[in-house]
């Protein structure tokens, strides 16, 4: 579905790690010289902070579902609308979701609110998304369609929460129980709009732990890289032309587990992604570059 603006996403849970592999995509681009549109997730959500409360506060009474991972939370179609947009054109719009102080400060505005939307910069080489809805399709939206690359970042269930909750607790201000809190509540939202996208994306790196993590809610802290495997899934080896023996040589200690599943050590992590993905974003973008404008 290659085409003249390419869009390459990073779709996960909140607390599975996309922003810290967003680190390692921006090095590949900064190497390879891609001038890349950045778009963090969080920017798609409908309410700021003060009025997503309100919101919660009437779902609550009128009995209804509310969370950030679903469509009352978000909007998908505008989301769906800048891939569109880009795609065709290689221009859009975005803005910020300012989580905390720290964040907030340069734009001098209260945490948990929006920057004003602006225009992405000119001449960019592809647009990078980084969230919780790179892949999301509902009935009424098809923001997966838009994506020329699809990456899942999947701890497995107990780990993405014992991430969210030490993230949460310790940048972002939260008590343990509240951020306990926000896991129960968007737990259908999750089943129902998160993670079906690891069914549509391209490459899955899930991360398992090879520690105790059985109670997720009275960790102390997240397992490090050297306990835990990274199990990547190729949804098809042959669209992404995957060179399983090349991986297996410049990986140590990596093994394959079915045809399509190669397992590397968690401290490998970043190494297997920079391999796996610089050679397919620069052929998306070279693609793009040689092809002729409609
Ligand atoms: N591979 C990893 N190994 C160890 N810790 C990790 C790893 N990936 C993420 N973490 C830790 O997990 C926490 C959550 O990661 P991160 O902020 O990247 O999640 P996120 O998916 O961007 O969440 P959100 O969408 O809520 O912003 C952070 O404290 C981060 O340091
Ligand atoms: O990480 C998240 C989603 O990916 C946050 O939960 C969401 O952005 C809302 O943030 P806050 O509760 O701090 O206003």
């Amino acid at each position: 579905m290659s085409k003249q603006h390419p869009i390459v996403a990073i779709t996960g849970s909140s607390g599975a790690g996309t922003s810290t592999v967003r680190g390692a995509m921006e090095h590949i681009f900064r190497r390879d010289g891609f001038n890349a549109a950045v778009i963090e997730g969080d920017s798609f959500h409908r309410y700021d902070r003060f009025e997503m409360r309100r919101q919660l506060e009437l779902a609550r009474e009128e009995g209804r579902n509310l969370s950030h991972f679903g469509p009352d939370g978000n909007v998908f179609e505008e989301l769906e609308a800048l891939f569109r947009e880009y795609g065709e054109h290689g221009t859009g719009k975005r803005r910020y979701y300012l989580h905390n102080a720290e964040e907030a400060s340069p734009f001098k505005q209260e945490p948990g609110t929006f920057t004003p939307w602006e225009a992405l910069p000119g001449d960019t080489d592809l647009l990078f998304y980084e969230g919780l809805h790179g892949g999301v399709v509902t009935g009424d939206v098809n923001v997966a369609q838009h994506v020329d690359l699809l990456v899942g970042v999947v701890p497995i269930v107990n780990l993405e929460w014992i991430q969210k909750i030490h993230r949460d607790t310790s940048v972002r201000g939260y008590s343990p129980e509240a951020v306990t809190d926000t896991i129960l509540r968007r737990l259908p939202d999750y089943v129902h709009y998160i993670t079906p996208q690891f069914s549509r994306t391209d490459i899955n790196f899930q991360r398992v732990p090879t520690v105790d993590t059985s109670n997720p809610f009275i960790a102390r802290d997240i397992p490090t890289l050297d306990e835990s495997f990274v199990v990547i899934r190729f949804r098809e080896p042959r669209k992404t032309q995957v060179d399983f023996s090349y991986l297996l040589n410049m990986i140590d200690d990596s093994f394959m587990s079915r045809r399509n599943t190669i397992v590397v050590p968690g401290g490998k992590m970043g190494l297997a992604m920079e391999l796996i993905t610089q050679p397919l974003i620069e052929r998306l973008v070279q693609n793009g570059a040689n092809r002729v404008p409609a």
